[in-house]
């Protein structure tokens, strides 16, 4: 396995409740570093991204909310994501809710990588500003990093788009909005939906994704959103669906992620710890990392 850099994104920039910005403090007290230490992996943690104040924080567009944060933000986590996997390591990059995927996709793309994605995730994640019922940015990362929406997220870091629709596949799937969906049919990329996983396994599920991510391209990026998780295992979350992935189905997707050996680079969002049962989510979220990078029964 590759070193590991930790990098927190401590942004709720995204979305309108507070309490995600404190997710990397969640997911770095249920131990990460420790143990993946424990595991004999190389991992150094190299803090935060500055993140600006929330008493400055402004709405200018109802539709792109917090836009001036979310760029700022991202921006930063573009450059130290960019500088990692240059540097031939994975970044583990903590959030903060999902608009931070804009910034690590962007840094990917500016290291030079040609990369496919398995978006975990209860919600399709690919409105723009036109199709977009909440103006929370954190609903719209994926058709950002797809080209699709305002050239401020598009463009961001460099040129768009950051990753092709042949490369992505979305894992999870429950909550999509009724324009979003056209949007995703359009878009080309592959969706397994929660009756997909039903119906197929995750085992299967996930060696489909991890060929279409993987094939052809210098790896995958993870980008691990906790409300893909069903509420019972991830209760600490902003925008819980239930009908989730179970305990077991998570370990075995990270697990064959793991196996695959095609991995650059990994987000872990939308953990929120105001809105958990005694770090549940956070534990949940360092448990199902350490099976992505190695952690075996046996
Ligand atoms: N990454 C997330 N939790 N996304 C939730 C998005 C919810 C909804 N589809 C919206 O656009 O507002």
């Amino acid at each position: 396995m590759k070193p590991i850099r930790i990098i927190g994104v401590p942004s709720d920039y995204g979305q309108g409740r507070r309490g995600v910005d404190m997710g990397p403090s969640a997911i770095r007290y249920a131990g990460l570093r420790e143990k993946l230490r424990d595991m004999g992996l190389d991992v150094t943690d190299l803090g935060d991204v500055p993140v600006p104040t929330p008493e400055t924080r402004h709405i200018d567009n109802e539709k792109l909310k917090y836009l001036d944060e979310v760029i700022a933000v991202c921006t930063a986590l573009c450059e130290r994501v960019r500088d990692v996997v240059a540097a031939g390591q994975i970044p583990l990059v903590l959030g903060g809710d999902h608009s931070v995927a804009i910034g690590s996709l962007a840094g990917v793309a500016a290291a030079g990588k040609r990369f496919g994605v398995i978006w975990f995730d209860a919600h399709g994640d690919m409105n723009t500003d036109e199709t977009t019922p909440s103006g929370n940015i954190h609903g719209m990362p994926l058709a950002a990093s797809l080209g699709l929406g305002h050239p401020s997220l598009t463009e961001l870091g460099g040129p768009a788009p950051k990753v092709k629709a042949q490369h992505v596949v979305l894992v999870g799937a429950r909550s999509v909005d009724a324009d979003e969906a056209r949007l995703i049919r359009q878009s080309g990329i592959t969706v397994f939906t929660m009756a997909e996983i039903d119906r197929l396994g995750m085992g299967t599920v996930m060696e489909q994704a991890i060929r279409i991510a993987g094939d052809g391209t210098d790896g995958i990026h993870l980008s691990l959103d906790l409300d893909a998780l069903d509420p019972m295992f991830a209760p600490g979350v902003g925008t819980p669906v239930n009908g989730g992935v179970t305990y077991r189905e998570g370990h075995l997707a990270m697990e064959l992620l793991a196996d695959s050996g095609r991995l650059l680079s990994v987000d872990v969002v939308e953990v929120n710890p105001i809105l958990d049962h005694r770090n549940q989510t956070g534990r949940m979220a360092v448990e199902l990392v350490e099976s992505l990078l190695g952690k075996r029964v046996m």
